[in-house]
């Protein structure tokens, strides 16, 4: 099967290729680097040494650098030990760091890779569907801090990504699922046809051999190219991406990030469209529910929870001084940043979420 390349514009442009056996690429992507650091977790080593192979192939030497699973490696201790390995390889600024596995694993890579010597390359080969979709593309990089969610990070745009759909193979069914609540979010704020095929055909779109959700994770990523493009530091719209995300961040905060982001980002997006419902706008609270619950994904949280969801919102990156800014939706499509500082508001939508 073809792979196909979506190209993402703006001052450091680059593309994301979706398809098979992707390692393949790598040495046009690596360009001159003479060693390559190759950041992984245990549950992809299978395709990281596809990678690695393809770079020694390729005449580069490698380092691997293992670490810790999911949020659990998105720490600065696991950067600390990233970058001490760089250090003791003597690794310079034409090197290359290449990360492999989900979400979590390429936010940690482009991090290392965005401080090591103040910004050396970098390429994440994405093995989830949210990795794919989203965390892969766009530059944002960063890892988890006592205070909040990717509180510290870079922008720090990659020279290229790779979106392994072989890897599909062996992603758990569950984390399959998680991913695609991104693929959702991309449905509600730009491109509606990814809510119709969900709601056509959901075995179809969760089929990770099937063509159906290869359109899917494609027009999601063209979806996050086009807005990482157009605003790669989030100075207006790429804020859009966050849809769902000010309450799902601090769910994942106070469940110590032991949820899947995906499930997190569900609640939040449910809560979002309360708010869009009780502000006026577009009502599509139980279009959401449906989608989300179809796909065995939450789309309620503990009812006890709100005195420490609040604060944990207010670190939220969007906020602004007092008020907490919301991305809304005025219509399927047409999202918009509102401040909210009624926390009457806030609360009310909040238990309308957990009855
Ligand atoms: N930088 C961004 O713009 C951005 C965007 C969206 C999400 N994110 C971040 O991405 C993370 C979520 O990503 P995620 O959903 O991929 O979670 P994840 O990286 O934690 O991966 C989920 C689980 O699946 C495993 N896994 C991944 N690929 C696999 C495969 N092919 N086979 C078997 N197991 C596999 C992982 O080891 C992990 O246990 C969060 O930290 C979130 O904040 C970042
Ligand atoms: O790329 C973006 O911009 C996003 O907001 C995408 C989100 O899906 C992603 O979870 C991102 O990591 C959230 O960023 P943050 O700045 O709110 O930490
Ligand atoms: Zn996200």
């Amino acid at each position: 099967m073809e792979t196909t390349a979506i190209p993402v514009g703006g001052p450091r442009p680059y593309e994301v290729l979706v398809g098979r056996s992707l390692h393949g690429e790598l040495p046009r992507l690596t360009g001159k680097a003479t060693r390559a650091a190759v950041i992984f977790t245990r549950s992809v080593e299978h395709y990281a040494q596809h990678v690695a192979h393809a770079l020694i192939d390729s005449g580069l030497s490698v380092l691997p650098i293992e670490i810790p699973d999911a949020e659990a490696g998105k720490t600065l201790a696991t950067a600390q030990l990233c970058w001490d390995a760089l250090g003791a390889a003597g690794f310079t600024r034409s090197d290359v760091i290449v990360g492999v596995g989900g979400g979590a694993a390429t936010d940690l890579a482009g991090y290392v890779a965005a401080c090591w010597l103040r910004g050396v390359a970098w390429i994440p080969v994405s093995t989830s569907v949210n990795g794919m979709v989203d965390a892969a593309i766009g530059g944002k990089t960063g890892i988890n801090v006592a205070a909040g969610k990717n509180l510290v990070g870079a922008f720090h745009p990659p020279a290229g990504v790779l979106c392994e759909l072989s890897a599909l193979d062996t992603l758990p069914g569950d984390q399959l699922r998680a991913g695609l609540a991104e693929v959702v979010k991309g449905g509600f704020i730009a491109d509606p046809v990814i809510l119709d095929l969900f709601e056509a055909d959901l075995a179809a779109a969760t089929d990770p051999a099937g063509p159906a959700l290869r359109e899917l994770i494609e027009r999601k990523v063209r979806v996050k190219a086009e807005v990482v493009a157009e605003d790669l530091t989030e100075q207006g719209r790429r804020e859009i991406l966050n849809y769902g995300h000010t309450l799902g961040h601090a769910i994942e905060r106070v469940e110590g990030y032991t949820w899947p982001h995906g499930h997190a980002v569900a609640v939040g997006m449910v809560y979002a469209a309360l708010l869009s419902r009780r502000t006026g706008r577009v009502d599509v609270v139980d279009r959401t529910r449906k989608i989300l619950t179809d796909l065995d994904l939450p789309v309620t949280y503990r009812a006890d929870a709100w005195e420490r969801l609040l604060p944990a919102m207010r670190v939220d990156k969007k906020a602004r001084g007092a008020a907490l800014r919301f991305v809304l939706l005025d219509e399927v499509a047409k999202p918009v940043t509102v401040p909210i500082e009624d926390e009457a508001l806030l609360r009310a939508a909040y238990e309308e979420l957990v009855r």
